[in-house]
């Protein structure tokens, strides 16, 4: 099956911390999937995972069928985007052309597809009036925008993205939703860690779970949110909407707005 699959993956660090135990799951082409958890559950390892930069030390990742064992990570990467939690890490380049051109010259691209790579992404996530900026000249939340454009340069099948809403306005999360929609348009995965349940109430079709080292959880936000002891065992908060009907002691649990504005209105 074309995809991203974890097969009792196990993944300990140099110094012997074990951060992903027996994890299996896969990520089919053009699925949205958030994944959420505590701190230090071991999200962010896992994902490193799904675009070679960690090799699982126990069992198997496969990418459209490849070991990620036998592939060097820039040959992962080609197919599985990262934009990493912080865009420092991932940064170089003098300005945001640049920085987003880098990895379509590394493949070698013409010079017309690499002009027409660089004006989808810099109007897909509107950041034309920076395009001639030093990255390091424009805030830390519109920096990320600049990461995410240049991973979706390289025309990825699969993207992971760390915590993209953090430290976002409005605004700007309104921007990640119609990216969202783009990339699911184009069939493009989108995998994504965050801590914002709201967001991941109202974008995401499929939320993985994991607390401690393990998935412990992998369904629809209706199914997850409804589970107490699923948010309990995560350390994780209900969306704004299913904390209220919570707090209203509602018969029925109630997780998405448009389920509330439906509730409202029928008792008025
Ligand atoms: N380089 C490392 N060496 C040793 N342990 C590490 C290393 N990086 C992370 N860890 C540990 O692995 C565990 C899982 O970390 P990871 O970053 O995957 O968690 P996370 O779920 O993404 O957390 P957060 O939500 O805080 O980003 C944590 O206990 C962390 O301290």
């Amino acid at each position: 099956m074309a995809g991203i699959e974890f097969k009792n993956v196990s993944f300990s660090y140099p110094n012997g911390f074990t951060a992903n135990e027996q994890i299996s799951f896969s990520i089919r082409p053009g699925e949205r999937v958030a994944i959420i958890g505590q701190n230090g559950a071991g999200k962010t390892t896992a994902a490193k995972m799904m675009n070679g930069l960690y090799k699982p030390t126990l069992g198997t990742v496969l990418v459209d069928h490849m070991n990620t064992k036998d592939k060097t990570t820039a040959q992962i990467a080609r197919l599985v985007g990262y934009v990493f939690q912080n865009p420092d890490e991932q940064i170089f380049n003098t300005t945001v052309t640049s920085e987003i051109e880098y990895m379509p010259r590394y493949f070698h691209l013409n010079s017309e597809e690499i002009k027409s790579r660089t004006q989808a992404v810099l109007a897909l996530t509107e950041l034309e009036d920076c395009k001639d900026m030093n990255p390091f000249d424009i805030s830390y939340s519109i920096r990320k925008f600049v990461t995410i454009a240049a991973v979706l340069a390289t025309k990825p099948r699969y993207t992971v993205w760390d915590e993209p809403t953090a430290g976002q306005d409005y605004k700007r999360i309104g921007i990640l939703k119609k990216i969202l929609n783009v990339l699911q348009a184009e069939g493009v995965a989108v995998i994504v860690i965050t801590h914002d349940m709201d967001f991941v109430a109202e974008t995401f079709d499929r939320i993985i779970v994991m607390a401690n080292k393990h998935v412990i959880a992998d369904g629809t936000p209706d199914a997850v949110f409804r589970q107490d002891h699923i948010v309990r065992e995560a350390s994780i908060s209900q969306p704004q909407i299913g904390d209220i009907s919570r707090r209203l002691q509602l018969d029925e649990p109630i997780i998405f707005r448009k389920d509330m504005v439906e509730f409202l209105k029928n008792r008025s």
